[in-house]
């Protein structure tokens, strides 16, 4: 007799049909929990912000349009459930400031990701550190590297690096005669401002080896640390089942210990060979190693972490910054009326022209704006319940910053689409005074994030970017390859985005563009 017979029969059919609708609804109440939204509420009735009734195991690339969406539909506060753990989103810049800011003491910690923190990190370096001892004192010594008076010490630095970064892009682009992929070399610029910061080194030429190892792992990290690409960090069931993806975290972690590691040794060894080695991070590491209680794992990845942070960051701005200029030659022009009236053609712009033009700062501004190279910043993490406006945000929650929503939002940026440098001309602060300034709806933009754990690079970051942007714009004419379209929406990396591979035309703006860049030659150290 076969199955359909059996439910011929009117009493069996009845009965199997009630047994598997009880079986569909038992299981569907199993799976609630995994499935659903959960809701909490504080005891005095406050609710978690309101948000999509179902969890999600992960977000896919591009996260940013669902949390735009997202924050259209319930507001300027929501959470999502992913898998086990509550996020909460903030999309509005006063909302910002109330928690990140003003709350500091309850939403600055992180949480601890599996894939990134445990697995990656082995929970060192001071992005993962939790808040509290731990991330002050990793905090105070990334400070030490990068204070007013660290800083002064790195401008020369800074300035020759760019320099060298333009006269390679012009002799690689055999003077404008064939088009480039900038990235290798823009790579390598934030890689050398970085290692002098962090290992008092830099790479001897376009082709040391040092700079494909240095910007692969950068890569690495930012396609396997989304705050919500993996599955694997929501659901704990996973972590006990093989993974390629945790194969290629332990990888990951191996290869930092060992690059950034030997570089370390090689320090101490001339530290304990008393020569004389240069003021860096490292330096203060292996000095305060033992009044600190650093192991040697957490040298290697408070300074490799800083230092792959540093790289991925600058190097990708400026990639979009090359990317977007084509399809903007009327923004380029004016930039480049400005640059010849204010500096001429007979030397190029420094740190000191900054204050005197205006255009191109204002650019910087709306390129840290439109293309920040971190939607979602880092998200913190709470560290007590908090309730606020009527919503209810538990301990361990997730915190992210929705910078692509607040960075388009209408009442502080018109027209937030169009790429518009106008926005910024009056604005005379730097991206570190603006963050500080108490109306939030005249900060310039999220792109450093906010509150105790904002960017500490972020000066060393406008001094980089300026002496390029101003640099590039000074020298070149950008014009995009024929039928190799660049584009602005798609991108790399889940964490920090950079721009799909391209190449472009750099073309010198006039004769005297060589003279200066032949005025230094990059010295093999
Ligand atoms: C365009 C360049 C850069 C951008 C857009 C950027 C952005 C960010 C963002 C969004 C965060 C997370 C902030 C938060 O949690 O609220 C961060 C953290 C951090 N950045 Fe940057 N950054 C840049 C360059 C740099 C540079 C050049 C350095 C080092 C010299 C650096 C060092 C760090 C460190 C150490 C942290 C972790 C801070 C902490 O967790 O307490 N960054 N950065």
């Amino acid at each position: 007799m076969s199955a359909v017979d059996i439910l011929a029969f009117p009493f069996v059919g009845a009965f199997l049909k009630t047994s598997a609708a009880s079986l569909l609804l038992l299981v569907a109440y199993f799976l609630s929990p995994v499935i659903l939204r959960r809701l909490i509420v504080d005891k005095e009735g406050n609710r978690i912000p309101p948000g999509p009734p179902t969890r999600y195991a992960f977000l896919r690339k591009y996260a940013e349009r669902a949390l735009d969406a997202w924050a259209k539909q319930y507001g300027d506060l929501f959470s999502i459930w992913m898998g086990s753990q509550l996020f909460v989103v903030i999309s509005d810049p006063q909302v910002a400031k109330d928690l990140l800011v003003t709350n500091g003491a309850i939403f600055s910690s992180r949480k601890r990701y599996y894939m990134k923190n445990q697995v990656i990190l082995h929970n060192r370096a001071i992005t993962a550190s939790v808040y509290g001892n731990t991330w002050r004192q990793h905090r105070k010594l990334a400070n030490l590297a990068l204070n007013p008076k660290a800083m002064q010490g790195y401008a020369g630095v800074m300035d020759y690096e760019a320099h060298m970064l333009i006269k390679s892009l012009y002799e690689e682009s055999q003077h404008g005669k064939r088009p480039i992929n900038t990235s290798h070399f823009t790579g390598r610029f934030a890689l050398n401002n970085m290692l002098i910061m962090s290992f008092g080194i830099r790479t001897s030429s376009n082709t040391d080896p040092l700079i494909g190892t240095a910007l692969g792992l950068a890569m690495e990290f930012m396609e396997l640390t989304g705050p919500w690409s993996n599955v694997i960090d929501f659901f704990e069931v996973l972590q006990y089942l093989p993974s390629n993806k945790r194969t290629r975290g332990n990888r990951l972690n191996a290869t930092l210990v060992d690059t950034y590691g030997s570089m370390i040794v090689e320090f101490k060894d001339k530290m304990i060979r008393g020569e004389e080695v240069p003021d860096c991070l490292v330096k203060t590491l292996l000095e305060n190693q033992e009044s600190e209680k650093l192991d040697w794992e957490d040298v290697c990845m408070l300074s490799g972490v800083f230092t792959l942070g540093g790289v991925h960051s600058v190097s990708g701005i400026i990639q979009w910054f090359i990317a977007m200029l084509p399809s903007h030659p009327d923004i380029c022009a004016r930039a480049q009326e400005e640059l010849d009236r204010v500096v001429g053609r007979d030397r190029w712009p420094t740190i000191e022209d900054e204050a005197n033009l205006p255009y191109v700062r204002a650019i910087i501004k709306e390129l840290q704006r439109v293309h920040t190279p971190f939607w979602f910043a880092t998200p913190h993490y709470t560290t007590e319940d908090f309730s606020y406006r009527g919503q209810f945000i538990p301990k361990d929650t997730a915190i992210v910053m929705n910078c692509y929503t607040l960075h388009h939002n209408e009442i502080r940026y018109p027209d937030p689409y169009t790429f518009n440098p106008d926005r910024y001309l009056s604005d005379k602060l730097s991206c570190s005074e603006s963050a500080k300034l108490p109306n939030v709806m005249e900060r310039d933009h999220w792109a450093f994030g906010a509150g105790r754990r904002i960017c500490p690079g972020l000066p060393a970051a406008e001094r980089e970017l300026w002496l390029v942007f101003s640099r590039l714009l000074w020298s070149f004419k950008f014009e995009a390859v024929p039928d190799e379209p660049i584009s602005l929406e798609e991108y790399d990396g889940v964490s920090g985005r950079t721009p799909k591979p391209f190449r472009i035309n750099l073309i010198p703006r006039f004769e005297g563009v060589g003279d200066i860049l032949d005025s230094a030659e990059d010295l093999p150290l």
